[in-house]
């Protein structure tokens, strides 16, 4: 070494764990917005497909329960009725994944959500991610509910489920669908537990209030990525999506009995 070399500059040696998990939560808009009255999205379902197959959400004006299983989307009506939508129809509110199962588990018998709830905690590995669930059973009871379109002056989300449609059902074989928000993200998500569901034969589904089963199997997809695509309308632009209390939304989303 002649003595005059420049000293060799360190080289990094942090070696950055690469990202494992790529599975995201694509939503549109947020739940604050839509709690505020933002019942009109400029999403098509086509579009939203592209980010994820299996969700839940709504369509513009509030217009009945969505919910995507395997790619495809249907409405559950105010009604009761359960029906496949086209995919050029809009939402103001929706969650979807490309669904990827990280771990699947046995669960006891289920006498209603809360337990449902305290069962699936105990599954998941770090309360800071996200986790979207499946289950396919036979749910001995079911509780869901609709709501019905609404027309401009919009009012409130709550204002709209004061007049909600429930059903009652019983041995409905379905597929139940569910999403886990960590409270931290209360203002964009529903915080804990969504589930929305869609029978076999397509006829029955809905917002899940209540549900019983006997033992069944969760497939789980642990979610560490979040994309959330703001609608760009004026109305989003002007609201202020900060004067929402996470207890409001706890309330429009459980069984008030
Ligand atoms: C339409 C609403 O009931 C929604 C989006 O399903 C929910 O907030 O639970
Ligand atoms: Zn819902």
């Amino acid at each position: 070494n002649s003595g005059n070399q420049t000293p060799q500059a360190p080289v990094a040696t942090t070696t950055y764990k690469a990202q494992e998990n790529k599975n995201t939560l694509f939503q549109y808009s947020t739940i604050n917005a839509l709690m505020k009255g933002q019942f009109d999205g400029e999403m098509t379902l086509g579009e939203l497909n592209k980010h994820g197959d299996t969700g839940l959400g709504t369509f513009n004006g509030v217009d009945g329960e969505l919910t995507q299983l395997d790619g495809k989307f249907y409405r559950y009506t105010y009604e009761g009725r359960m029906v496949e939508v086209d995919k050029k129809e809009l939402t103001p509110f929706a969650v979807t994944t490309k669904f990827q199962v990280t771990k699947t588990a046995r669960i006891n018998p289920v006498k209603d959500m809360t337990a449902l709830n305290e069962q699936l905690t105990k599954l998941i590995d770090h309360k800071n991610n996200f986790y979207a669930f499946k289950i396919h059973g036979t749910f001995k009871t079911l509780k869901t509910r609709s709501e019905e379109k609404q027309h401009k002056p919009y009012p409130t989300l709550p204002e709209v489920l004061a007049n909600q449609s429930v059903f009652e059902t019983e041995n409905v074989t379905g597929t139940l669908i569910g999403f886990y928000t960590p409270n931290y993200a209360a203002t964009l998500n529903v915080p804990g537990f969504h589930y929305h569901v869609i029978s076999d034969d397509k006829t029955k589904g809905g917002h899940v209030l209540n549900i019983s089963f006997d033992a069944a199997t969760v497939q789980i997809d642990e979610i560490a990525n979040l994309e959330v695509n703001l609608p760009q309308t004026h109305e989003f632009h002007d609201a202020d999506l900060t004067t929402v209390d996470p207890e409001d939304v706890h309330k429009v989303e459980t069984d008030q009995k």
